[in-house]
């Protein structure tokens, strides 16, 4: 059953919570949108300015008509969570941060949407928390590792680490121009509102750099224990992604049993925007049988 709602706004779904990491005191932002019985975190990528709502945005009201409360958790150094430098797996602490804000909010068990570095920590989450997740939809993202085909980093991934170095309006087209398929449905208003994102928070900026400077592998390899997630996960991938290639879309249903690939044609890097009504559509079902 579908219920129709007004749309969200990031302001009224929006909240800040403290929370115990790793032994650090930290404060983490977080989208709290709509009530169900299940509930649906969705993790957002690494580039300068995401946010869960940045990523997002066109397709929680789905979710939320379709019934689901559905949690956007801005990571430790992006939105309006606190900065951090990090030296290890940034997959782990994503995780360990996800761990902390159910534990707070006294949920057992969630599905879990991730798009990129999202996708990372997913996988990272299921592996320390099998028992606490449903399902998992990974965009983009599961596992960081070599591609079989495509020199890495990739052409998106230099790009993206351009851009965190000087953050210009020009660094971010350049970035956005191989971000999705087709560059032109994105519009000056997009371009604005992630810059005034990324130039909010030029402590986050610098802290990503430092972080790389510390440990280039900010998302290891998880391919040798996928094996381990029995989760039933469906893998979605864009045929044209220029930032995580669609190769390691094929590593994870090779080594995930309970993992199923859907390939969009004419996509990027961002599946859940680039072609956000049959995403919808097609998880939503995935979810519900
Ligand atoms: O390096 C990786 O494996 C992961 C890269 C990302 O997570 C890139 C994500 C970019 C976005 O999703 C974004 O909105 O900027």
């Amino acid at each position: 059953m579908t219920i129709q709602t007004a749309p969200l706004t990031e302001a009224a779904t929006s909240h800040l919570i403290r929370l115990e990491v790793n032994e650090l005191d930290v404060q983490v932002h977080y989208n709290d949108c709509g009530a169900g019985a299940e509930t649906v975190v969705m993790l957002h990528g690494s580039g300068p300015g995401a946010t869960g709502w940045a990523n997002f945005h066109r397709n929680v009201d789905a979710f939320v008509g379709a019934g689901y409360r559905v949690l956007l958790l801005d990571c430790l150094g992006w939105g309006k969570s606190d900065p951090i430098v990090c030296t290890g797996s940034r997959s782990d602490l994503n995780a360990q941060t996800l761990k902390a804000l159910l534990d707070a909010l006294q949920l057992d068990k969630v599905h879990i949407v991730g798009n990129s570095m999202g996708g990372h920590s997913a996988v990272a989450f299921a592996l320390s928390n099998p028992a606490r997740v449903g399902k998992l939809i990974l965009m983009g993202g599961g596992t960081g590792g070599p591609s079989q085909f495509v020199p890495m980093p990739t052409e998106g991934i230099k790009l993206l680490q351009g851009l965190y170095r000087e953050p210009t309006i020009e660094n971010l087209k350049k970035m956005m121009n191989v971000f999705v398929f087709d560059p032109g449905s994105m519009t000056e208003a997009l371009f604005q509102a992630r810059l005034d994102n990324m130039l909010a928070r030029k402590d986050h900026l610098e802290n990503f750099v430092k972080s790389l400077a510390a440990n280039p592998r900010q998302f290891p390899d998880q391919g040798s224990r996928l094996g381990e997630i029995t989760a039933p996960t469906l893998v979605i991938w864009g045929r044209d992604d220029r930032f995580v290639p669609m190769d390691v879309g094929l590593r994870l249903i090779w080594g995930m049993p309970n993992a199923e690939l859907h390939i969009f044609n004419r996509c990027g890097h961002w599946a859940q925007w680039e072609h956000a009504d049959k995403f919808n559509r097609m998880t939503l079902d995935f979810l519900a049988h």
